[in-house]
């Protein structure tokens, strides 16, 4: 079994209107998959789910092949604008986090992390005043801290500067590389295309393409822009030229 999270024929209404139709893929482990789809698509509430935070009206998650339930320690969610409790230091946020889940790093192996992550002038300041990208640095620092099998992150990968962006992306990498799997909803396709491994596209809460090897999509330099236009199209979706 090379997959970690599946699901299965999964579906979600809310009040009468169906948001997520039976929809069904594997996230691979080692690899890093982008979920692409228009505003409202159903991405955020198919993270929900992975994350248990929602359930599901049919179907079903499952993790290394157990409930999703009994897994949830395995499986962490970092939302588009993750609340990391502004008046605490980056420091005492790690340290609340430890507590909270009866984590007992010494002072030497959270300050490994620190100088992992480079938030080094970063970690004794208020978090109110650090920029987007350093927080986003320690929400995946504090996420990451009880080693979960899966990574979900919700428009992430947004309104970060470069070199964050570099540091952000070595540390995405490093954790699959171990043997994890990302799920990453994006809008911005050119990340999906250059750093991602696979790609599922969700469209009016139906799975409408699973491309499981990204290298073998684009072999006439066609922009993963033009390539998601064309999938719309074929589904009789909504196209924005
Ligand atoms: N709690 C809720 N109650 C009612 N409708 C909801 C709820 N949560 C989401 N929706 C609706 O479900 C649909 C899918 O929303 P979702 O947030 O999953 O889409 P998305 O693909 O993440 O969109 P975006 O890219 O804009 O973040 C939208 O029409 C949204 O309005």
């Amino acid at each position: 079994m090379n997959y970690s999270l599946s699901f299965q024929n999964v579906s979600k209404s809310f009040e009468t209107k169906r948001i997520l139709d039976h929809i069904s893929f594997d996230i691979e482990k080692g690899k890093i998959t982008a979920f692409l789809g228009q505003n409202g698509a159903g991405k955020t509430t198919t993270l929900k789910i992975a994350m248990g935070l929602l359930t599901p009206d049919e179907g079903k998650v499952l993790l290394h092949n157990e409930s999703i339930e009994k897994m949830k320690k395995e499986v962490t969610f970092i939302p588009d604008h993750p609340y990391l409790y502004d008046e605490l230091t980056g420091r005492e946020y790690i340290k609340f986090i430890m507590e909270l889940t009866d984590l007992n790093l010494s002072k030497e192996e959270v300050e490994k992390q620190v100088v992992y992550y480079h938030l080094e002038k970063e970690i004794d300041k208020k978090i109110k005043n650090l920029s987007l990208g350093n927080k986003k640095k320690l929400a995946l620092m504090g996420s990451l801290l009880n080693k979960p099998s899966v990574l979900l992150l919700d428009e992430f990968i947004s309104g970060i500067d470069p070199i964050n962006m570099k540091k952000i992306k070595s540390i995405l990498k490093d954790y699959v590389s171990a043997g994890n799997s990302i799920l990453l909803s994006t809008h911005q396709l050119e990340v999906a295309q250059t750093f991602c491994d696979s790609l599922v596209f969700i469209n009016e809460g139906k799975i409408l393409k699973i491309e499981s090897d990204i290298s073998s999509v684009f072999t006439k330099n066609e922009s993963l822009e033009d390539y998601f236009i064309s999938m719309l199209n074929m589904s009789g979706g909504t196209q924005h030229d």
